[in-house]
């Protein structure tokens, strides 16, 4: 279980998330979405111990990160693709994880197979495609086989086979009564692997709840155009929109 409460966050004049509370279940997947800006990222950063809130707090599991004896067996974490070091491999890259968080070496194969890495596994991981580097994205994340997840737009850049494969991966390990909590743009991609969603809007919590809740609220067929119905308030970077002279 994943819990956000009464999170805030400034970033000097700007406030990137605005007294936000959420939960994020086991078993099943929850989709985060909200416009560029809303503050998803953030909100996943704060999860994962790496932004300080202002006020409020995350839990993973009852307890923040931080207080977590070995944070990556609680928590996988996926927020940035192309921060792996440029000039290591996939192997060396995920033995190093492995090493320093106490994980077998044996666990770094079986990501490896999983994700699918397996040729490239000793090739520089600044010459990976952004699908590729999603996948060793994913690799790091399940090392520890945690027990809860955090994904920032995994499915970026990735072939419509990789679209399908994290779909049912992610549908797996929520199966296995994981807590799984992604966010992504890509609307029809979320009506297919999300049960619950969360939508935020300048920081704020805009809506949560199932997919049906959602319709059911919004009066419409789809989930792009609740999330229309949901966000046109809260869009910050519109196309045509230029700041007032
Ligand atoms: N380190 C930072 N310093 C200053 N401002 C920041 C920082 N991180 C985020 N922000 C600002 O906080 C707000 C929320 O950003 P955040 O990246 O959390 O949004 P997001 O919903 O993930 O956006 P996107 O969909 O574009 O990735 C934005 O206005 C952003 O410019």
């Amino acid at each position: 279980m994943i819990e956000v409460q009464h999170l805030t966050k400034r970033f000097g004049e700007t406030t990137a998330v605005d007294d936000l509370s959420f939960t994020a279940p086991p078993g099943v997947v929850t989709g985060f979405l909200g416009p560029n800006g809303s503050g998803k990222t953030t909100t996943l950063r704060a999860i994962a111990g790496l932004v300080r809130p202002d006020r409020g707090e995350t839990r993973v599991d009852g307890a923040p990160i931080a207080q977590h004896a070995s944070g990556m067996r609680s928590l996988g974490v996926l927020l940035d693709a192309r921060s792996v070091h440029p000039g290591r491999s996939a192997l060396d890259h995920l033995r190093a994880l492995a090493a320093t968080n106490g994980i077998d070496d044996r666990r770094v194969r079986e990501v490896i197979e999983l994700t699918g890495i397996g040729s490239v596994a000793k090739r520089r991981a600044g010459t990976y495609s952004l699908g590729m580097a999603q996948r060793l994205g994913i690799a790091g994340a399940l090392l520890g086989d945690p027990r809860a997840l955090i994904l920032d737009e995994p499915i970026n850049g990735l072939d419509p086979d990789g679209v399908i494969w994290v779909r049912q991966l992610l549908r797996e390990l929520a199966a296995e009564g994981r807590t799984v909590l992604l966010s992504s743009h890509l609307m029809s991609e979320m009506e297919h692997t999300a049960d619950r969603i969360v939508i935020l809007g300048r920081g704020r919590l805009l809506a949560e709840g199932s997919l049906a809740d959602l319709l059911a609220q919004t009066r419409v067929d789809t989930l792009e155009d609740a999330y229309l119905a949901l966000t046109h308030r809260a869009v910050e970077y519109q196309a045509g929109a230029l700041p007032a002279a």
